[in-house]
């Protein structure tokens, strides 16, 4: 389906508050959740935004924290992890944690003995990914296996599609309450947000941004989305973000060798 969105634009100056997803924004998508790494290119330039932005940038990703600061690792960002059920407000601050239902733990083992190797059952906590990646039949049935337990887990849960697989969640589970968590403490407060994303996960932090009068930014869109703006891919989104974000001046020089 051919989707008609305006080219994003080139920000004006002005006090953003910029909130990155990570995986299929900031990283291509690789066969395993543990197979994607982090070039210096990515960790300097987080650092040059976060400078850029008086520290107004944080992460909104489904991953938990502690897989965030491994990836990034030494860096240390803001980050809404799990959705939204962790926060670390500050790039040196706790972690405020959920905690993982017991019920959770006991599917996780079920999924897995029931779907077998193929599929690579996450365990983060009180959310579960299944990752069909290595077998896509699989889906299907992984999918059913996860609706069929939302009657009997504690409390509200839901099941969203994810990129190759599908993750359970609970409901409070939700980007545009994470951006909002941000948007209402320094050095978020009073900015106007800027939320680039690329999945189902990502639709409500659209949401919520385009209510705050702030930028969307949907990465390849494969169907109807609430972004009021799209970029091609990985490559245009870190090439996006480095226009208006990035160093000027190694900016210049890349537009001079062009
Ligand atoms: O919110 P995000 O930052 O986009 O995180 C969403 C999920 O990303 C990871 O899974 C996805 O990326 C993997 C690496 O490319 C890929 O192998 C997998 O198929 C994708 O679904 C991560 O493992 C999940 O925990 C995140 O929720």
């Amino acid at each position: 389906m051919r989707i008609e969105r305006p080219m994003t634009p080139n920000l004006p100056e002005g006090k953003w508050a910029l909130f990155l997803d990570i995986d299929g924004t900031l990283l291509e998508h690789a066969a395993h959740p543990d197979s994607v790494s982090v070039s210096n290119e990515l960790r300097q330039l987080m650092q040059t935004m976060e400078r850029r932005l008086d520290g107004a940038v944080a992460f909104v990703t489904g991953r938990s924290v502690s897989a965030v600061d491994r990836l990034f690792d030494p860096l240390k960002m803001r980050v809404a992890g799990l959705y939204g059920l962790e926060h670390r407000l500050t790039s040196d601050g706790p972690v405020e944690a959920a905690d993982e239902p017991a019920d959770i733990a006991a599917l996780a083992d079920e999924v897995e003995a029931e779907l077998g190797k193929g599929v690579y059952v996450e365990r983060k906590g009180p959310v579960l990914a299944l990752h069909t990646r290595a077998a896509p039949h699989l889906l299907a049935r992984a999918t059913v296996l996860v609706e069929k337990a939302l009657d009997r887990l504690p409390r509200g849960y839901r099941v969203i599609p994810g990129n190759a697989g599908v993750e359970l969640m609970p409901l409070e589970a939700a980007k545009g309450a994470a951006i909002r968590r941000f948007m209402e403490i320094p050095p978020f407060v009073g900015r106007r947000p800027v939320f680039l994303g690329d999945d189902t996960s990502d639709e409500n932090g659209f949401e919520t941004v385009n209510g705050e009068d702030g930028i969307s930014i949907r990465i390849k869109p494969r169907g109807p989305t609430a972004a009021r703006h799209v970029i091609a891919d990985v490559t245009d989104a870190i090439a996006w973000l480095q226009a208006n974000f990035g160093d000027p001046a190694r900016q210049a020089g890349r537009d001079a060798a062009e």
